[in-house]
């Protein structure tokens, strides 16, 4: 019998990094970010908490923040494990109440809130338990794992049976599948070297240090300005040579048009992909650019900022994408993306996820873990995003080795901070910001 665990208390805090002051996470669209998140602790009547969190850019956490006040009600004073044992009619309450959801449905700032929660409630799962989150997902019958998954909207690509028949297939192969995953790892590519506002000195030194740690796929930011993207594209390559692998990644800032003619500038760079080559929302428009990128031998890669699973499905559906981006925090948490994986799974597009953010590297392994066991088998031209950022604030940081994730042993979602960590970030009142603001230092967008 299930273990009674009740869920007493949700605290939600808004933790901010100054990374803006570095460049750090900087992109054409998003010049001047600082890493944040809001996150929660969810409190119990047992020794466990949960945590998690969902990545924002700094300036409208508290919103983020407050839309999960908004929520928690739904959490507080349930058995825990009334929830894990029907999370699928949990997640679509949650999502679907009938007050909250005319400021979503299912996308933007509710979104967002939702994820932190969802993330927060599979890190107490995996602690209840005893496992890290993809061994929790990887020990499900296929029966279990898809009773957590709402298909409401999406069983026009893929329905209840044929997740269980896909999942079913590859049962036999999860154990050695496992055992090669903990040898090995899965591979990790680096943005490290391409945030936008870092100088050129900077950038030639971390392209060393990555090919020093085995690293062989890189990402650049572009698209503020042709001649610079050209100048920078040629020095990465200098650097790390032909024989590796080059993305580059435009963060939303062209029109449909703009993006072919760009890239086309830049195709002499061999890049793998473009990334949000335009609107997250244009899945006609992305469809047009591949199309026109293919004979160039471009692919087009997006779903950071993909709203959920319906964009998803449609974007898959158009050919839109040939590189599936999910995020770990951005639509509605772990159940969401498994739909998602088995949707590129039946219509043969590969997820590569996106992890430029605070925690997201933490998280997303756990994912792509999964997949590779249960649903996938194959890491061939794939990869975990790495960015070398925050990873000193988690309890159990991600673990890159030779440039590829080893899995964690640790129970949960790898999503606890320090203390000192929250102490110290939350926004305004810790200590990092007050000094930062009596300075006149932080971010100030006049
Ligand atoms: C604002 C974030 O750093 C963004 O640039 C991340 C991103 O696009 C990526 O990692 O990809
Ligand atoms: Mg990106």
């Amino acid at each position: 019998m299930a273990r009674q665990v009740k869920i007493i208390g949700v605290q939600v805090k808004d933790i901010r990094f100054p990374t803006s002051l570095q460049h750090d996470g900087s992109d054409a669209m998003h010049t001047n970010p600082d890493y944040s998140c809001a996150y929660v602790i969810l409190n119990t009547d047992s020794e466990h908490k949960g945590y998690g969190l969902t990545f924002t850019c700094g300036n409208g956490t508290e919103i983020v923040v407050a839309g999960v006040n908004a929520m928690k009600n739904w959490v507080v004073g349930k058995q825990a494990y009334d929830i894990f044992n029907d999370f699928a009619s949990f997640w679509r309450k949650l999502t679907s109440d009938s007050q909250l959801r005319w400021i979503g449905p299912e996308k933007g700032v509710m979104h967002l809130a939702t994820a932190a929660l969802i993330n927060a409630l599979w890190d107490l799962w995996g602690r209840l338990e005893g496992k890290p989150v993809w061994k929790l997902l990887s020990d499900m019958t296929p029966e279990q794992l898809v009773s957590t998954i709402d298909f409401r909207y999406i069983t026009d690509v893929v329905t209840e049976k044929e997740a269980i028949e896909m999942l079913r297939k590859d049962q036999s192969k999860r154990a050695q599948r496992e055992k090669e995953l903990l040898a090995n790892g899965y591979p990790a590519y680096t943005t490290q070297v391409g945030w936008l506002g870092y100088s050129d000195a900077k950038i030639k030194m971390l392209c060393q240090k990555y090919l020093d740690q085995g690293f062989t796929t890189f990402k650049v930011k572009v698209g503020q300005n042709l001649e610079n993207d050209k100048q920078r594209c040629r020095m990465v390559r200098e650097c790390i040579g032909w024989e590796n692998t080059l993305m580059v990644d435009a963060n939303q800032v062209w029109g449909v048009q703009e993006a072919i003619d760009w890239m086309i500038e830049l195709k002499e760079f061999k890049p793998l992909w473009i990334e949000e080559p335009t609107s997250p929302d244009d899945i006609l428009g992305h469809a047009t650019i591949a199309k026109a990128l293919e004979p160039h031998g471009i692919k087009v890669a997006t779903g950071e900022m993909c709203a959920n699973r319906i964009m998803f499905k449609q974007f898959l559906q158009h050919n839109a994408l040939q590189y599936c981006q999910i995020d770990s925090a951005r639509i509605g948490g772990i159940n969401e993306i498994l739909s998602v994986y088995l949707m590129a799974r039946k219509l043969n597009v590969k997820v590569c996820p996106h992890a430029g953010g605070v925690g997201l590297c933490e998280m997303v392994q756990h994912l792509q873990f999964w997949d590779y066991i249960c649903l996938n088998g194959d890491k061939t031209g794939k990869w975990i995003e790495y960015v070398d950022q925050q990873h000193e604030h988690f309890k159990v940081p991600t673990n890159v080795q030779n440039a590829a994730y080893i899995p964690p042993l640790a129970p949960g979602y790898n999503t606890e901070m320090f203390e000192a960590t929250l102490k110290d970030n939350e926004y305004p009142m810790g200590k990092v910001w007050q000094e930062l603001i009596k300075q006149g230092k932080h971010y100030d967008p006049r």
